[in-house]
């Protein structure tokens, strides 16, 4: 579904992604770990055409990445706090709506409406849709910004560290969601993860990131202290 061929992207003269790999099926829940800096957020952001990579190319379906094809979760959850969870997950659609909707969203077509409060129904929060989104903990506010991704209808789900925020208990229950979501909706989901044992807990594959090259593609059982000890220095004599 998601294809990322070659992808290499520089700042300056500094190369952070090495011509990077990756694929993400159907159904899938894919998580990216690696170090600080190992380049998994630049990865992301070229995969959401966020950062236009040096080389390499982003598909979706086999065609180029278009502009709905993908829905983006981030760490720092960027909901409009003063308006209910159910306005929010319905900002989902303005990709899809006619422009006069989306200036006015108090105008949300019915149809938009009952879709977006049958996606806070897929992630448990129907009973809290009319509540204002500030007034909801971390991570009810993250399964809203899930639900906001899933009323998009884009095929393939991003998602920069959804849990970094969140206790574990709430990290494990959005966790379990996205796994859900990727397995029961068909979705292309990929997470940047900081938490190996959620990765191996939840993901059905895990890509390892070392120096902005993929150094593990696999099993998300597979050892991944390698991916964060040190570099070896040489010793001087
Ligand atoms: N806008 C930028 N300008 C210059 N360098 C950047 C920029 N964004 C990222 N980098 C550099 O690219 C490298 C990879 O950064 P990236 O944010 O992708 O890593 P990461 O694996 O997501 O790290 P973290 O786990 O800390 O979020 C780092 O060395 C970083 O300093």
């Amino acid at each position: 579904m998601l294809a990322l061929s070659g992808i290499s992207a520089r700042f300056g003269d500094r190369t952070v992604l090495h011509g990077v790999d990756v694929r993400v099926a159907e159904g899938e829940l894919l998580a990216v770990l690696g170090a600080n800096g190992s380049g998994k957020s630049t990865l992301l952001r070229a995969a959401a055409g966020l950062l236009t990579p040096h080389s390499g190319s982003v598909t979706v379906a086999g065609r180029p990445r278009g502009r709905l094809d993908v829905a983006l979760i981030f760490q720092r959850i960027h909901l409009v706090g003063r308006r209910s969870a159910l306005d929010n997950v319905c900002a989902g659609a303005l990709g899809r709506l006619p422009l006069r909707s989306s200036l006015t969203p108090a105008l949300f077509p019915r149809a938009v409406r009952e879709e977006a409060m049958a996606c806070l129904d897929r992630v448990g929060l129907a009973d809290r849709a009319h509540d204002r989104a500030a007034n909801l903990s971390g991570g009810q506010q993250q399964r809203v910004a899930v639900a906001r991704a899933l009323c998009q209808r884009a095929p393939v789900l991003l998602a920069d560290e959804p849990v970094s925020a969140l206790d574990p208990a709430a990290a494990e229950q959005v966790l379990a969601l996205l796994a859900e979501l990727a397995h029961d909706e068909r979705l292309a989901v990929l997470a940047v993860l900081h938490q190996p044992d959620l990765a191996r807990r939840h993901a059905d594959r895990i890509v390892g990131l070392r120096d902005g090259h993929v150094v593990l593609d696999g099993s998300p059982g597979q050892p991944v202290d390698s991916l964060y000890s040190a570099p070896v220095l040489e010793a001087t004599p």
